[in-house]
């Protein structure tokens, strides 16, 4: 599956999309953020599982970026509420609150991607885990969901300067490893998995069922694709 890496010292896993589906989280929680911001009795934009898999992926930024470039589009908040600037750190702030209070209700370990972790580890691969959502939400979504024991490192998009696609979170997490970059498999779902994977000198492997801003995951640059995690256990051949 990996032809030009057949040989690897660690993985790195991404979460959104990868290991866990979280589109019903993020759906809720940023209704739940339109609400705040709309008022009581105002009509409100709402948001849905396929605008979420379009918009997700780069941070919790970018995606109330999104949010309210969509939201402000319908025109329904008046002129007041029309400065974007103006807005986000306000819709931040509620957006975390409640995903916090949200985080893993509507969420779902993807089928295969426990078997796929416990290929790694029976191949006595040590493991990272790095997203691009806020470090806290990370790790209680993977304590939630019981996956966090596979977990040396847990890395979210608040740990670095930058976020994936930039490679500098992945030359961190390797670090962290004690993995050469060329030795540690990236596995994810995303061209952020991907592009930082490339500029960081890491093999990548993508899943083809996760999110990839609503674009063909097999026309990024990989070095191979799996429609479950459970193949993992032919590739590490674990
Ligand atoms: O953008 C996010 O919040 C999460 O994205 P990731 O887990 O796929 O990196
Ligand atoms: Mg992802």
């Amino acid at each position: 599956m990996c032809p030009r890496h057949p040989e690897i010292d660690a993985a790195i896993l991404d979460l959104d999309g990868t290991l866990i589906d979280t589109l019903g989280d993020f759906a809720a929680a940023l209704n739940l953020m339109l609400a705040d911001l709309a008022g009581p009795g105002m009509a409100r934009a709402r948001v849905d599982r396929a605008m979420v898999g379009r918009w997700v992926g780069k941070g919790s930024e970018h995606l109330i970026h999104c949010v309210l470039n969509h939201a402000l589009a319908l025109n329904e908040y008046g002129q007041e509420a029309m400065k974007l600037e103006a807005t986000l750190p306000h819709a931040l702030d509620s957006y975390q609150r409640h995903y916090g209070v949200i985080n893993g209700q509507y969420a779902m370990v993807f089928p295969g991607a426990r078997d796929g972790l416990r290929a790694l580890r029976r191949r006595g691969l040590p493991l990272a885990c790095l997203t691009n959502k806020p470090t806290a939400h990370a790790r209680a979504l993977l304590h939630a969901k019981g996956l966090d024991g596979f977990f040396s490192h847990v890395f979210g998009g608040d740990a670095f300067e930058r976020k994936k696609p930039d490679p500098l979170p992945l030359r961190k997490t390797c670090e962290a490893l004690g993995t050469a970059p060329a030795r540690t498999l990236m596995i994810g779902d995303s061209s952020n998995d991907a592009q930082a994977a490339r500029a960081a000198g890491c093999p990548v492997l993508l899943v083809t069922y996760g999110y990839n801003h609503g674009e063909p995951v097999r026309a990024l640059d990989a070095d191979g694709f799996v429609d479950s995690l459970a193949e993992l256990e032919r590739v590490v051949g674990a």
